[in-house]
């Protein structure tokens, strides 16, 4: 809760649109809005604009290759090599160092445990609301519901700091010594000069860009292999889709520019609908007192963006709760029917906002105003470079032929960030001729990825 205990909370997109896009007058709760943030964003973006995230497709491209790759051999371990791949491309593109390791010493796993162990603590419910009950301090620890919160709380932040600070120490040791360049570390690293980062700052800066890219993605990726298990029919479309366009002697190249694959596309637009990996987006506060549709909100409230809510709107969408990537392909937005545009006042700044559609944005599930997601070109390059990999090398079917796979919300654990409980699926490789062009991709994969080592 933000510091007066007052929270509001947003349930339709127009709200959102009002608050978060048009008035931008709210901060993030984690860093607040002031110079330091703008410095940070403008680094960022910088970085994560499309014709610079483009420049990383072939790193995608082989990183995924490296998927499939360890999933032909080893499927049991399917979710350890898709955390790993997505960890992997931002510590290659930002840190310029290659993420192979997946035992759980390993960065990559230990950054995933301590970012699922910071996940439960910040999730509701899971913090004592002191701002509300302010004598819940004086109340002895071992008494509460929320034993050793502040112990784990602590503990998680120093594993954090020491994990982003020893990341960072690498990077610039590696870049010292001529390698890694072209990574988001070295050019920061080139322009501290001019931005003045601490040494704190700069850890916090690299290791925000881990936080932000790598889970979130491998979330909406293990969706995706959720929902081909659970569509059979779907799964053969976009096969068909996927040979149509690659045929069968190469391993698709696709990224957010395919246009020759409209169905893999919608299909990600789905996933970001249907099971919104960060179902809450993360708490914004306002800065001032404001007043909208006759109520008042004072300085400081903690205003939360119901994602979920928004995307399953039955008003809006069609059987809400169904995975049906076709509506994306009847509609821009995957809506029933085209939102009122003419009552409000547009603003031509809004990133990634559809004028047409009274600057409803495509999706939600990246969050909004002047904190949404920096990283969704980058986000799409990898989720459509992977997807099309995964159809075109397997089917995908539920791991007993007779069970009924969960796809109910509570199939997923309940957290700030959303993720899949354990489910059994098999990876049934399609022809055995796909397997030498795997293993032929795969050493071409890894000769380019060496040079992160
Ligand atoms: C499908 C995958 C992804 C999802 C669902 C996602 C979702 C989100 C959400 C909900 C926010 C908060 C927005 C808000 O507060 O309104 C956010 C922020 C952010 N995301 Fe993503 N994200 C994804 C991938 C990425 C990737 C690949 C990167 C690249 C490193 C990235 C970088 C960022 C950054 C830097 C922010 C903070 C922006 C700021 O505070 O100014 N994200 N993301």
């Amino acid at each position: 809760m933000g510091p007066n205990a007052k929270v509001v909370v947003l349930n339709n997109w127009t709200s959102v649109r009002d608050l978060l896009d048009l008035r931008g007058n709210v901060h993030l709760a984690f860093m607040p809005y002031g110079s330091q943030w703008r410095t940070a964003r403008k680094t960022v973006m910088e970085f994560l604009k499309s014709s610079e995230v483009d420049k990383l497709l072939p790193l995608q491209h082989a990183e995924s290759v490296q998927l499939i790759h360890d999933i032909l051999h080893n499927p049991e371990r399917w979710r350890d090599y898709s955390t790993r791949m997505f960890g992997a491309v931002i510590m290659a593109s930002v840190f310029g160092i290659r993420g192979t390791d997946i035992s759980p010493e390993g960065k990559i796993m230990t950054f995933f445990d301590v970012q699922a162990e910071w996940s439960g603590i910040v999730a509701q419910g899971a913090a004592p609301p002191l701002e509300v009950f302010p004598f819940l301090k004086y109340i002895p620890d071992f008494l509460t519901p929320w034993k050793g919160y502040k112990r784990r709380l602590a503990d998680v932040k120093r594993r954090q700091n020491k994990l982003y600070h020893d990341l960072a120490s690498e990077a610039k040791t590696r870049i010292d010594s001529g390698k890694g360049q072209d990574s988001f570390a070295a050019a920061v690293f080139r322009n501290n000069h001019k931005t003045e980062y601490s040494q704190e700052g700069l850890d916090y800066l690299l290791g925000l860009m881990m936080e932000a890219g790598s889970d979130t993605t491998a979330n909406v990726f293990e969706t995706f292999v959720l929902a081909l298990a659970t569509h059979p029919k779907l799964q053969a479309q976009i096969y068909e889709e996927v040979d149509r366009v690659f045929g069968q002697k190469v391993m698709p190249f696709a990224s957010a520019s395919s246009d020759d694959l409209p169905l893999l596309r919608a299909c990600f637009y789905e996933l970001l609908r249907w099971r919104p990996s960060v179902p809450m987006a993360i708490p914004h506060a306002t800065m001032r007192d404001d007043f909208y549709e006759g109520m008042f909100i004072p300085a400081n409230t903690t205003i939360l963006m119901n994602s979920w809510a928004i995307n399953h709107d039955p008003d809006e969408y069609e059987n809400p709760d169904s995975f049906d990537p076709s509506r994306f392909l009847k509609h821009p937005l995957g809506l029933k029917s085209t939102p009122d545009t003419t009552d409000k006042v547009l603003d031509e700044s809004i990133e990634d906002a559809d004028t047409s559609y009274g600057f409803r944005r495509q999706n939600y599930g990246f969050g909004a105003g002047r904190r949404v997601c920096a990283g969704q070109r980058m986000a799409e390059n990898s989720m459509m470079m992977t997807m099309a990999k995964l159809v075109w090398a397997f089917d995908v079917v539920p791991a007993h032929a007779d069970a009924q796979l969960d796809t109910s919300v509570h199939a997923w654990t309940d957290a700030i960030l959303m993720t899949l409980k354990h489910f059994g699926v098999r990876f049934v490789l399609r022809s055995e001729d796909k397997r030498a062009v795997i293993e032929g991709e795969w050493e071409r994969a890894d000769g380019f990825l060496r040079k992160f080592e």
